[in-house]
């Protein structure tokens, strides 16, 4: 029978593998299972016809004991309460493995973009803005966007922001456009972030990246930009898949034709450089030396991972793998990069983001690459440290532990309980 992962039991299993290896306070680790607030909220909102529709919405705020919340806003119809949950317990960890000095959070609405006008969206979104207005603040908590929602909706919902307060306070949302106070290099920083992961793996693992075959599941914003600047490294890309289906040429592709024709179209499937249709599933199971998955969880479960043939996967995407998959993979010796490691990037660069925000002095691309760089290389070094040292079954729980230990000293020394 398939796996069912509930991603919220997920995050959870994935703490407690790791906490075997630390020395932290069960009470401790039991804290930093759970959220510390969620916000459940319904949005009514006028449709163009003048007809009211309702819309659930969620924020979860995970964990603030390194700095203020933070983590993105997804558009949706999966959405649920613990979905958002588990992705705001990711964030969590995620900020911890690149040692940035925030917390975790994430917001979605239930919602599928698709079927609603842009003035609609704009109406939900600034509902929503007006929602979590007491709760977000550049100290607080500082969303960015995630699944579906992009510098249209930040902007949005800055605007609100600032309009309610009576304020100018960019840095209380991420992934601005760059007139609203963006920051080079944010759109393209988590499939960066995946692609430096996956170069520093292969050279860990001895092995080469140029001309390696790469698969990639999800082509929004991090699938196609980790294509692209995998294919810029030397490597070929053979597949890429989006909510339609996949596409394969053994030989390779070009990305860029790729995403060009998805922009025309709406889907990869009928571009010309594909020599062949595939199902998402066949994707995943491509004999491939490097898959990124980079659409939503649980795409593979232990079922699909005895059949994965991928030597190296690097998680764009948050939470593509169940825990059942973990230890299929662990077992065949295929060398994950979390996705709290892999995918960083983005919240990196929101943070560079923030960072110029509050500074209102802003950065050139090259200095925020070559500062995402170091801070990428730095958190894989970690990770392959721990790995080596602690001999866990994998690089998730090393990961793990690294991130769960950072977040426990700054809970311990702030204090006592209360
Ligand atoms: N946007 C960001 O800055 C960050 C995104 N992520 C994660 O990356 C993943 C993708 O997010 P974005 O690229 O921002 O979203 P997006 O909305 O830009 O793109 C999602 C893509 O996945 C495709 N997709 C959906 N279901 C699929 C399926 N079953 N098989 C194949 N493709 C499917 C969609 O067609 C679309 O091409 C999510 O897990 C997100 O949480 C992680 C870190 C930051
Ligand atoms: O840029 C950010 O703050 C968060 C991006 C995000 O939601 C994620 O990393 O999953």
């Amino acid at each position: 029978m398939a796996e069912e992962a509930n991603p919220f039991e997920s995050l959870q299993s994935q703490i407690d593998d790791a906490a075997a290896y630390l020395e932290v306070d069960d009470d401790v680790i039991e804290r930093l299972k759970h959220p510390e607030r969620v916000l459940e909220t319904n949005l009514t909102v006028e449709m163009d016809d003048g007809s009211l529709e309702r819309f659930k919405a969620f924020r979860s705020q995970f964990n603030g004991d390194r700095g203020p919340y933070k983590g993105g806003i997804r558009y949706h119809p999966q959405v649920s309460r613990d979905e958002v949950k588990a992705l705001s317990g990711w964030m969590t960890y995620k900020t911890a493995t690149a040692d940035i000095p925030l917390g975790g959070g994430k917001g979605g609405i239930i919602i599928d973009p698709a079927d609603y006008s842009e003035s609609e969206l704009e109406r939900v979104t600034r509902a929503f803005a007006k929602e979590l207005r007491p709760l977000i603040g550049e100290d607080r908590d500082v969303p960015a966007p995630d699944v579906n929602t992009g510098q249209r909706e930040m902007n949005w919902i800055k605007d609100t922001y600032e309009t309610l307060e009576n304020t100018t306070e960019p840095g209380v949302i991420t992934g601005k456009n760059l007139a609203s106070g963006g920051s080079e290099g944010r759109v393209e920083a988590t499939g960066r972030s995946t692609v430096i992961a996956a170069r520093e793996a292969f050279d860990y693992l001895d092995k080469d990246l140029e001309g390696a075959t790469v698969a990639v599941q999800g082509y929004g914003n991090a699938g196609w930009i980790a294509a692209k600047l995998i294919d810029e490294m030397g490597a070929t890309v053979v597949a890429a898949s989006d909510s339609s289906g996949a596409i394969y040429n053994p030989d390779g592709f070009d990305p860029v034709a790729a995403k060009d024709h998805k922009n025309e179209t709406g889907s990869v499937i009928g571009f010309e450089g594909s020599e062949e249709e595939l199902t998402n599933e066949d994707l995943l199971t491509l004999d491939v030396d490097l898959l990124i998955p980079a659409a939503l969880e649980n795409a593979i479960d232990a079922d699909l991972a005895e059949d994965v043939e991928a030597d190296v996967i690097s998680e764009a995407a948050n939470g593509p793998l169940t825990p059942g998959a973990d230890e299929v993979l662990a077992e065949k010796d295929v060398f994950v990069i979390p996705d709290i490691l892999a995918n960083a990037g983005g919240v990196t660069v929101s943070y560079f983001e923030w960072v110029q925000n509050r500074q209102r002095f802003y950065w050139t691309e090259e200095k925020v690459n070559a500062e995402l760089e170091e801070l990428i290389v730095d958190a894989f070094d970690a990770l392959v440290d721990t790995f080596e040292t602690h001999d866990v079954d994998n690089a998730r729980i090393a990961a793990y532990v690294v991130a769960i230990q950072r977040v426990a000293d700054s809970f311990e020394e702030a204090g006592s309980w209360p």
